[in-house]
């Protein structure tokens, strides 16, 4: 037999705290797991009725109904408690007492509200991951994957069952592993280029390596989609190169005029075509500068060669480098495999137009010329220099002297480009050419709008006469389009009522004033009228000198340019 020393022993040992009641409710043992749980001495409980050390405990209910009740969770105090009560039979059947064994079970309850929110943690990250249009890898530190997301199954092509567990290598199609060398250095990379996956899809990865407390967890990666962004710069690259390369349109029929001022300038500028002379269009904005550039080109013993339009001003500096000149291979970021040609070397036995020649910064105006005397370009990033066979004609509506006199073009390229100069006068200095302008405009924008406009009032083209057209004949061009675009089906004659009011006209004096009748304009014609109004009254203003217009407006020359082609002045 054990003695009842011995036993008590052994319930003071147990972990579980242990109660015993007599059928009257009194306590006559307790263990030291429970007395620690319940927060009583031992022999302050003992003997003391149940209820009385505490208060809501169900032993005597067990006691009544003589149920058990089996692993019930409940508040003890500060701690969260699982308990199991039992009522005690003697060998005849009859209740001698109760027992209740209880468990803390606040740290396991920790535990398992720690696992739910790590649970609820992963699905959030889970759900951003999966929502993120990138596509991402995860793999361990053995570099083995643990996760993919949606967007990396739909870019390269493998599923979770092609990842999971398998090495970081099994999606590369060409290229190293990036995981596998932020492993081996614990350091981030950026920007590897690579193809991944069954189709080789063109794509540039960053990772990062996944270090907690010091200790390195796997690597993290971030794949971009790069064969998109390359299709379109390649068709972007096309257009832009196929938009040069239009041939040159028009020859010197094209160029209406007979203003003496005007053949003059044809029959320089046709004498002179014939010949390897670099040339130097002059002349305001829309004078017609571009359209001598053709026509000098398409009667000259290169017309079956290239025809290259640079328009200088629409380029930023470091451009404009690469674009005249073309680079070498790994010249600077983003730099194409290979190199690129310029368009000196696109140019090759044909013209190139530089158009707003006064744009080009100084350090290229320096390469210019040596383009002009040794005939030769140097690529950006390269020494080797490549022979070019290529006529410039640059073009100017600025006064290249003051440019020189302030240091902002070279002199000796001045004098390089001004050895054959033409002066296309501007349209107020050729006023008669207006009827023929006119006839000419009337003729080209039946064709481009369908319309049988027959001509122009006598008033309407009296007014033409008078206005100074600072915006040239690009401006006047302009006019004339848009009055055959007002004019109404039936009417066939150009009137005043179909003219801006700027040039006498009136029809704009109702899109320009916000009355009742123009409510319904959409403000951005509103405010355009309103901006176009302000750069003419600036430009009469100026005598047409942009520089100063700009400067006035508080606008960039490039912005100004710009302006001034979109509103055709
Ligand atoms: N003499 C002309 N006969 C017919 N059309 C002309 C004439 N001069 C200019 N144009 C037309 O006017 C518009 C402007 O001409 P162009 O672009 O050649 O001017 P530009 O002097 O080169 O202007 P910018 O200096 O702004 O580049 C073009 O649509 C062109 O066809």
């Amino acid at each position: 037999m054990v003695s009842p020393e011995i036993l008590r022993a052994i319930f003071d040992a147990i972990n579980e705290g242990i109660l015993v009641v007599d059928t009257n409710e009194n306590i006559i043992m307790i263990n030291n797991a429970a007395a620690k749980l319940i927060g009583v001495e031992k022999k302050d409980a003992e003997g003391k009725n149940v209820v009385k050390i505490l208060p809501n405990t169900r032993l005597p209910v067990v006691l009544r109904t003589k149920n058990p009740e089996l692993n019930q969770i409940q508040k003890l105090k500060d701690t969260t408690i699982i308990t199991s009560r039992m009522p005690i039979f003697d060998e005849k059947g009859d209740i001698k007492g109760a027992v209740a064994i209880f468990r803390d079970i606040s740290e396991v309850k920790n535990l398992a509200e720690e696992l739910t929110n790590l649970k609820e943690i992963r699905t959030l990250l889970e759900a951003i991951i999966n929502s993120t249009q990138d596509a991402i890898s995860v793999v361990d530190s053995e570099g083995k994957g643990i996760l993919i997301n949606k967007a990396y199954t739909n870019l390269v092509g493998l599923t979770k069952e092609d990842i999971i567990g398998k090495p970081a290598t099994v999606d590369i199609a060409e290229g190293e592993s990036v995981h596998y060398k932020v492993l081996k250095t614990r350091m981030p990379i950026k920007g590897v280029p690579m193809k991944v996956g069954p189709n080789k899809k063109e794509v540039i990865v960053h990772a990062a390596p996944i270090i907690v407390n010091d200790q390195l967890k796997g690597s993290v990666a971030v794949i971009h989609d790069v064969s998109e962004i390359k299709r379109l710069t390649e068709e972007l690259d096309l257009t832009k190169r196929k938009l040069r390369h239009l041939e040159a349109k028009y020859t010197f029929d094209d160029i209406i005029g007979e203003s003496p001022v005007i053949v003059e300038a044809k029959e320089a500028a046709r004498s002179v075509a014939l010949t390897n002379a670099t040339i130097l269009l002059r002349g305001e904005s829309g004078t017609g500068k571009e359209l001598f550039a053709h026509a000098i080109h398409n009667s000259s013993y290169r017309k079956h060669s290239q025809f290259v339009r640079v328009n200088c001003a629409a380029l930023t500096d470091s451009l404009l480098g690469s674009e005249l000149f073309g680079y070498a291979e790994g010249a600077f970021t983003g730099a194409k495999k290979g190199g690129r040609k310029g368009l000196f070397e696109e140019a090759d036995g044909g013209t190139i137009f530089l158009d707003e020649i006064s744009e080009i910064g100084l350090s290229h105006q320096a390469m210019l010329l040596r383009v002009l005397n040794e005939k030769e370009i140097l690529r950006v990033g390269e020494s080797k220099p490549v022979p070019v066979n290529v006529r410039v004609i640059a073009a100017t509506n600025v006064n290249l002297e003051r440019a020189v006199e302030e240091g902002r073009f070279r002199k000796d390229l001045y004098f390089r480009l001004n050895v054959f100069p033409i002066y296309i006068p501007p349209l107020r200095e050729r006023k008669e050419d207006i009827p023929l302008l006119v006839e000419h405009f009337i003729k080209k924008y039946n064709q481009e709008y369908g319309r049988a406009v027959e001509s122009i009032e006598k008033s309407a083209l009296k007014s033409l006469m008078d206005y100074d057209w600072p915006g040239n004949i690009r401006e006047l061009e302009n006019v004339i389009s848009r009055a055959i675009i007002n004019m109404k089906t039936g009417e066939s004659i150009i009137e005043k009522k179909h003219l801006p009011s700027f040039v006498g006209g009136y029809f704009e004096e109702k899109l320009r004033i916000v009355n009742s009748e123009n409510l319904n304009l959409p403000l951005k014609s509103l405010i355009e009228e309103t901006e176009k109004e302000a750069i003419i009254s600036v430009l009469n203003k100026t005598g047409g000198n942009k520089h100063e217009a700009a400067r006035i407006l508080g606008i960039s020359i490039r912005n100004l340019f710009y302006k001034i082609k979109k509103y055709g002045l």
